[in-house]
């Protein structure tokens, strides 16, 4: 599929706002009702690819539960407890820091530049160099924040000073809430808890990118962020909590992904599409520009580590649904060339 040239848009009004589903990660982790709530979470992935989880309560990782994993219920008992969950204060930290070094000079925002010849880390404000490519309207600072000794801190911002400190933390959490959900997916379709997790992988990869989308005189002519599916295994958004933006295509419409604060919009990318043999989609998204507000948003992206071989988990091919998809290996790597050029990096790993 080409994106490339005409596809960007203004932010169209008239377009349908999703009904963004909504899961409950509580309700995932009660004995009551969490067969329920894995059936909505297998439904929304396999439809939409993305839903929406309301902030998590404060002890949300300390309730560690519960039963074994047989009846269906998702079983914490290798994750250590952490002493918090997200709570709202804490998003708003993360972000703020974010928006203070956005409004830093350029001069020491440069500081912290890509380095285009050593890779993606860094500050900068388009996403990658190709001499045809179209710009995005963004600003970004892209930082590997896992494992530990991948991490390049010469990236990290020192300003604000609270910067590295806070976004550890949300690291932190981040790396919990994706086992956990690594875990429903597999429950979800009734094979062995662990199997997405074990093909996922020990030792992956996070990496956190602030957006940052300068209003734009012209929204009609430029889009903040160019149609695209992740090449996560998931990625988990923080979206700006008054300024609109983010778009979802489904069956050739696309969708406003409402404000909603507080939440966050997790995606299924590529490696989880390819892990689940197509069951789950990871679906392509854009963001389109604003003429008077700036917009802000924060992913995190959680992947495999680059040696980790990644193809379809045992259950997911069966006589009914042949095997869709090679087994791929540091997928990331081929990812941006694929969205210099416009077209989905997913048609490689399929057979
Ligand atoms: O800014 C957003 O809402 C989405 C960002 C995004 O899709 C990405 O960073 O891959
Ligand atoms: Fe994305």
């Amino acid at each position: 599929m080409i994106y490339k040239g005409s596809d960007a848009g203004s932010l169209d009004t008239c377009l349908p706002l999703i009904d963004i589903p909504t899961i409950d990660f509580v309700l995932l982790t009660s004995p009551e009702s969490s067969a329920q709530e894995l059936e909505k979470l297998r439904s929304v992935l396999s439809s939409w690819g993305c839903f929406q989880v309301s902030s998590l309560p404060l002890n949300f990782f300390d309730k560690i539960l519960i039963r074994t994993s047989n009846t269906h219920c998702l079983n914490f008992f290798e994750f250590q407890a952490i002493n918090h969950g997200i709570e709202p204060a804490f998003l708003d930290k993360v972000k703020a820091v974010g928006r203070q070094f956005f409004a830093l000079p350029a001069e020491e925002k440069n500081k912290y530049a890509r380095d285009i010849a050593i890779g993606f880390e860094g500050y900068a404000n388009h996403i990658i160099n190709g001499e045809e490519q179209a710009f995005d309207w963004i600003d970004r600072l892209y930082l590997i924040t896992g494992p530990e000794d991948r991490k390049q801190l010469k990236f990290w911002p020192e300003n604000p000073e609270s910067f590295r400190k806070i976004l550890e933390e949300y690291n932190a959490k981040m790396v919990k809430l994706n086992e956990f959900l690594l875990k429903a997916i597999g429950l979800a379709l009734n094979l062995e808890e662990n199997c997405f997790l074990d093909m996922y992988g020990e030792e992956a990869t996070m990496i956190a990118v602030y957006n940052l989308y300068p209003p734009c005189p012209r929204p009609d002519l430029a889009i903040g962020l160019k149609p695209h599916a992740d090449g996560t295994a998931f990625t988990y958004l923080l979206q700006d909590k008054e300024v609109e933006g983010l778009q979802v295509l489904k069956d050739n419409q696309w969708y406003r992904v409402p404000v909603i604060p507080e939440a966050f919009v997790i995606n299924v990318g590529d490696q989880i599409e390819i892990m689940s043999n197509g069951i789950f989609k990871s679906p392509i998204h854009r963001v389109v520009t604003d003429s008077e507000r700036g917009r802000m948003s924060l992913a995190v992206f959680c992947l495999p580590n680059p040696n980790q071989e990644v193809g379809p988990v045992n259950g997911v091919v069966n006589e009914a649904r042949p095997r869709l998809y090679k087994t791929v290996k540091d997928y990331t790597s081929i990812f941006y060339s694929y969205f210099e050029k416009g077209t989905r990096p997913i048609e490689s790993a399929k057979i």
